[in-house]
C-alpha cells in the first residue's frame, strides 16, 4: 500500500511550495490561536491559493466555534477540518454544516485512550492518532511528541485512519512498519523552531515517504 503525506503547520509560500513540489498529498493549516502556525484569514487565503486541486487543504482546529470554522473555511478552502479535542457530537454537528471530510484527533498515551476512536463511528471521516502532549502544555498537538507505536499493533480500527505525532524523516520507517499506516503527518518534524518550518527538511521527509 503506499504511504501518502499531510505536512502541517505551513505558513509561508516557500515551504508549502516545498511541500507540494515533494508529492505531499495534504497540506495543513492551523486555526488555533495559541499556536505559533496560526494563521490569520488573510494569510491562509494568500497560501490556499497556491494549492494545486490534487493536493487537500485541511484546517487543524481545537473543539472550535461556528465563526472560527466558517471564517478558515472561507478563507483557507478547506477541503477537511482536523478536531482535536473535539466531542463526538460535536465532530458530527461540524460535518453537517459544512459537508467537509472530518478528521477527528484521537490523542494517544495508553493503549485506553484508543477506545475513543470507536466513539467518532458515524461523526468522523477519519481518525489523526496522535500522541497526548504533557499535562498543562500549551498546545494539544504540534509539540513533536510521539507515543507508543506497537499500541496500535493489532488494533481494530473503526474508521480510516492517519498517524501523526513526533514524526521525523529519521523515525517515519519505523513508525509506518509498526503501526501499517498509510497517510503520515507531520509538523514538528520538519521545523528548525518551533513554527518555523524548513523547504529542506520537508523535502527529505517526503523523499523518506517516497522510499518506503
Ligand atoms: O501544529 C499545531 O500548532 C497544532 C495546534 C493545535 C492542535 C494540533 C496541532 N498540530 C497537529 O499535531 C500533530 C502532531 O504534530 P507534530 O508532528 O508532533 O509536531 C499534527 O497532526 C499537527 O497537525
Amino acid at each position: 500500500m503506499p504511504v501518502t503525506a499531510k505536512i502541517c503547520g505551513l505558513s509561508t509560500p516557500e515551504t508549502l511550495d516545498a511541500a507540494i513540489a515533494g508529492s505531499a498529498s495534504h497540506v495543513g493549516f492551523v486555526f488555533f490561536p495559541p499556536s505559533p502556525r496560526n494563521l490569520s484569514r488573510e494569510r491562509a487565503a494568500q497560501l490556499a491559493a497556491r494549492v494545486p486541486g490534487h493536493v487537500r487543504r485541511v484546517g487543524v482546529f481545537v473543539d472550535p466555534d461556528d465563526a472560527t470554522v466558517e471564517s478558515a473555511l472561507d478563507a483557507g478552502l478547506l477541503d477537511a477540518l482536523q478536531l482535536h479535542d473535539t466531542a463526538p457530537a460535536r465532530a458530527a454537528a461540524i460535518k453537517a454544516k459544512t459537508g467537509r471530510e472530518i478528521w477527528a484527533a484521537v490523542a494517544v498515551r495508553t493503549a485506553a485512550d484508543l477506545a475513543a476512536a470507536v466513539t467518532f463511528a458515524g461523526a468522523a471521516d477519519r481518525i489523526l492518532y496522535d500522541a497526548k502532549t504533557p499535562p498543562g502544555a500549551a498546545l494539544p498537538g504540534g509539540m513533536g511528541v510521539r507515543f507508543d507505536w506497537t499500541l496500535l499493533e493489532g488494533f481494530r480500527h473503526p474508521l480510516p485512519w492517519a498517524l501523526s505525532g513526533g514524526l521525523d524523516p529519521v523515525n517515519l520507517r519505523e513508525a509506518v512498519t509498526r503501526t501499517g499506516a498509510t497517510l503520515v503527518d507531520v509538523s514538528s518534524g520538519v521545523e528548525i523552531s518551533p513554527g518555523i518550518k524548513d523547504a529542506g527538511k520537508i523535502a527529505a521527509f517526503l523523499a523518506a515517504v517516497a522510499s518506503l
